[in-house]
């Protein structure tokens, strides 16, 4: 594990109108220790997400990714830092396959758009598998996603996001949409992945078995503040995160 403070959000506001979405967000994200993110809707947890990897621009306050301040910088440029993000709904081409899904994300990142050399191709190619071998995925590379079921489309996203090559990535609900008799193999598939590729996570999660399971560290969100941060045993038996988030004991 290493001390280093890989995102740091300072002093973070931003209003929806009358809503105040974030109101002095403070936080540090270290790197190698996943993050889950919990609190009640609207708590403003997606509005840190979308902050941190540039689809909002904060009305005030600043972002830190390894000490460089990125607020409000676009997220392709976020993503060449490092800063990848994975979405509910998984932003993929439904009708191109697995592999022209993986071999477009890998040409987003290497911004070459010119046609490959044999060489080269067959290259990305097997790149690209190895990243659908890490997820588990290798044998779906030639079947269109269309036809996957959500938990495979969740996990063909995830092996995008490391095709851009992250150290940071975002993930707002991981496990939604996916049968609850799936949830926790798509996270440990997702989880062993991440670790392999030394890639910290900082999720958005509303099962507190999943983050009970993976979490390093657990941060509460409510009225756009972060109300507690600290380990999931300490945390997820607060009295008021349980009374105001968790509704009962685990
Ligand atoms: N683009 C927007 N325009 C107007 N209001 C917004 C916008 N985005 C978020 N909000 C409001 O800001 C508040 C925080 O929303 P946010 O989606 O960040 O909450 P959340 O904690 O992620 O909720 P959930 O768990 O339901 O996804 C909510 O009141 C929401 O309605």
């Amino acid at each position: 594990m290493s001390d280093t403070v890989l995102l740091q959000a300072k002093d973070l506001e931003i209003r929806f109108g009358g809503v105040v979405a974030a109101s002095g967000i403070n936080i540090e994200i270290m790197e190698h220790k996943n993050l889950a993110i919990i609190g009640p809707n609207g708590a403003g947890k997606t509005t840190f997400l979308n902050m941190c990897t540039g689809y909002l621009k904060p009305h005030a306050g600043n972002i830190f990714f390894d000490g460089e301040d990125v607020t409000g910088i676009a997220p392709r440029k976020l993503v060449r830092k490092g800063v990848a993000r994975a979405f509910q709904i998984p932003q993929l081409f439904t009708e191109h396959t697995v592999l022209e899904n993986m071999l477009m994300a890998g040409a987003a990142q290497a911004r070459n758009w010119a046609p490959l050399t044999s060489i080269d191709r067959i290259a990305q190619r097997a790149e690209m598998v190895h990243m659908l071998e890490m997820i588990k995925c290798a044998h779906l590379a030639d079947r269109l996603v269309s036809e996957l079921p959500e938990g495979q489309r969740k996990l063909i996203d995830i092996a995008l996001a490391l095709a851009l090559k992250p150290r940071l990535l975002f993930m707002d609900e991981p496990t939604s949409g996916v049968a609850s008799s799936e949830k926790f193999e798509v996270l440990e598939t997702i989880s062993v992945a991440l670790h392999e590729a030394k890639v910290t996570a900082v999720f958005v999660e509303h099962d507190m078995g999943i983050v009970e399971r993976f979490a390093d560290e657990v941060a509460v969100w409510n009225r756009g503040q972060v109300l507690f941060r600290g380990a999931p045993g300490e945390i997820l038996k607060h009295p008021d995160v349980i009374r105001d988030v968790i509704g009962e004991e685990l």
